[in-house]
């Protein structure tokens, strides 16, 4: 610290984004308002663990008190509450940094969020984002933190009544913990129940009863403290004598979630290594799922030591499931840096992973229902392991579900390879961004008329996986949109007859079109894939998905985007009518092949290319409609 003079508090302001958070706390009408002390203890308890941490190489920090503990006090006549541990503890300059701005990414967002927010959501926000501490004004109207690192003679002493401004002295040492962090809160007077022993006891059993360090309650500091939670590592014990509340709380007070899990994975590894593994896969999906710096939420835990919380235990692509592994291998006098490159780490990402994607395969089979509902909120991100983790792919193509031109339920590969046609060469697909304009985009109607089915794919993610050389079955995935259609050689049911052999005067109305349009594409071609609409566009032969290559182009990787083709449906009452019209309506067939090619990306998705033309030429032919 370098200016805190001796004695006088010095008065500072939040960062604006912290009086902002403070305002929306203070302020909200939120109704759960128990999740603050659920932050407060896990605060306190991830200071101990961070102890026990430092502790292993440096022993003295632990002094003469080498239990962790946590004590609740509660003061019904002073209306206070305190939570305090003999963790870590903060120096002042800690303190000022920690409780005076937010540092993690996304902060902006999670406000933005709750502000627009629904109660439940906004619950569900705050332990996402770490602002777990400032929750306490949700019921304080004034804070006091009072903090000794491990190790310091000093202590300092923060408090703020989070209207803006907070103030940090040097605290006197006789009123500091020895060690740890003591928070101190002012309730409010429609809080004064978590002042009351019922209270308070019911909700940190219920909230925090799994924290791996020991929590203990008394009525008024100076009262003999009761035992309320023994602090045993809840995974460290068997499955059988846990139960699903118990999982539920630990995965909440763990996690910071507040739904409950989706699927609970509780196991010992034994073998070559031995680790205990506790995962959980939430029910819903945080909103920075797809943020770049959102990493993985797996803890890593070695013979009980925490060891921390940025181990990748699982693949990006795994990066929604929450929990823990804790390791009897792992040295733990190493740094954390060399933990992250031990060859036991790896064998342990190896095994929890494959353990966790064969999980899903069996709820897949055995509980389809509860699988989907995983799959609705995080298949997003599971295809992201289709181009990133080339080994297990195929496990992965096995756990992909699909929506199809085939109906509304999802589809398996499995489902897919089923219903092949007679002389289907690829799997079919089409990607965009809304599952309704996909599903009627005029390039799947010769699928459609045949009874291909084609999967329908609207997750960012699908242009990327499905162009990368991926099969099922020996069979490749091809987009409708790319080069042509092998579709000639699928036979259309019986009765319906295939395409008549295009016109001598159709051919030569294609040759026209493709003569007005020049450089915008790159061909103009007969149809196979249209039965119903007149036009549509698609890749050149080589080229790229057009939607990839929108994609990469809104991203700006791609220097130049490549023209696309357009096909012309020849049996289109409109393009026979057209190839018909003598010569001499040179410039009606001028205007019709510029609008089929702006009608074409407009089911695309697509502007006109100039939406002046577009409208000349639109009035020029509708006047002559109205002439007759
Ligand atoms: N009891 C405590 N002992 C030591 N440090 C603490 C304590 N409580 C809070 N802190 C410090 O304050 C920081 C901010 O706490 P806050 O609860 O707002 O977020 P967080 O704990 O980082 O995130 P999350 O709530 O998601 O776990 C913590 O990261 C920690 O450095």
């Amino acid at each position: 610290m370098t200016t805190m003079s001796d004695a006088a508090p010095e008065t500072r302001s939040f960062e604006a984004d912290v009086s902002k958070l403070l305002h929306l706390m203070v302020h909200s009408v939120y109704s759960d308002k128990d999740v603050f002390l659920r932050e407060l203890v896990s605060n306190a308890a991830d200071a101990c663990e961070k102890l026990r941490y430092e502790a292993v190489a440096k022993p003295e920090l632990l002094g003469d008190d080498p239990r962790a503990r946590i004590t609740v006090t509660f003061d019904p006549d002073q209306r206070q509450l305190t939570v305090e541990d003999n963790g870590i503890g903060m120096s002042a300059d800690e303190m000022t940094e920690a409780l005076g701005t937010i540092a993690r990414s996304g902060t902006k967002a999670f406000m933005d969020q709750f502000a627009a927010g629904k109660d439940r959501e906004g619950s569900q926000l705050i332990g996402q984002f770490g602002v777990g501490f400032y929750s306490a004004f949700m019921v304080a109207d004034k804070v006091d933190v009072t903090s000794r690192r491990a190790g310091s003679e000093e202590a300092a002493a923060w408090s703020s009544d989070g209207l803006g401004t907070y103030t940090i002295r040097e605290a006197e040492p006789e009123t500091a913990p020895a060690r740890g962090t003591r928070v101190l809160l002012h309730l409010k007077e429609d809080a004064a129940d978590y002042a009351q022993r019922f209270s308070v006891e019911r909700k940190i059993k219920a909230q925090s009863g799994h924290v791996p360090v020991p929590i203990f309650l008394r009525e008024k500091p100076d009262a003999e403290p009761d035992q309320i939670a023994d602090g045993a590592a809840l995974w460290t014990r068997s499955k059988s004598e846990i139960s699903e509340e118990e999982y539920t709380d630990f995965y909440r007070t763990n996690a910071g979630q507040f739904d409950a899990p989706a699927l609970t994975l509780h196991y010992r590894a034994e073998g070559t290594h031995e680790y205990n593994v506790l995962a959980f896969v939430p029910k819903t999906k945080p909103f920075d799922l797809f943020d770049p710096e959102r990493t993985g939420r797996m803890k890593l835990y070695v013979r009980r030591v925490f060891i921390t919380g940025e181990a990748q235990i699982l693949p990006r692509y795994l990066r929604f499931v929450r929990g823990l592994v804790d390791s009897q291998d792992l040295p733990l006098n190493v740094s954390r840096e060399m933990i992250q490159e031990s060859p036991v780490l790896a064998a342990i990402q190896k095994g929890v992973t494959n353990r966790l994607l064969s999980e899903f395969d069996k709820l897949a089979q055995t509980d389809e229902e509860r699988y989907l509902k995983i799959w609705e909120s995080f298949g997003a991100v599971l295809k992201e392991g289709l181009y990133e983790d080339y080994a297990r792919r195929e496990t992965l193509l096995g756990l992909t579900r699909f929506k199809s031109t085939a109906g509304n339920d999802w589809r398996t590969l499995k489902d897919y390879a089923a219903g092949l046609k007679e002389n289907q060469t690829a799997i079919y697909y089409a990607v965009g961004t809304d599952l309704d304009r996909l599903a009627s985009s005029p390039q799947l109607e010769g699928f459609r008329a045949r009874g291909v089915e084609v999967l329908l794919l609207t997750d960012q993610v699908d242009s990327f996986w499905a162009s990368s050389g991926v099969d099922f079955e020996g069979k490749p995935f091809k987009s409708v949109t790319q080069g042509l259609s092998d579709l000639s050689l699928i036979p259309l049911p019986d009765g319906e007859q295939t395409a008549a052999e295009t016109s001598r005067e159709v051919a030569s109305f294609i040759d026209f079109v493709k003569e007005a349009l020049g450089d915008a594409v790159s061909d103009v071609r007969a149809s196979e894939r249209l039965t119903e609409s007149a036009v549509c566009l698609v890749a050149p032969d080589a080229g790229m998905d057009r939607q990839l290559e929108r994609l990469l182009a809104n991203a700006g990787q791609l220097a130049q985007s490549s023209k696309p083709v357009l096909e012309i449906n020849p049996r289109h009452d409109l393009v026979t009518r057209l190839s018909a019209l003598a010569d001499s309506d040179k410039d009606l067939r001028e205007d019709a092949a510029h609008l089929l090619f702006d009608e074409a990306r407009v089911a695309d998705g697509e502007l006109p290319v100039d939406p002046r033309a577009f409208s000349a030429r639109l009035g020029r032919i509708l006047l002559r409609g109205i002439a007759g």
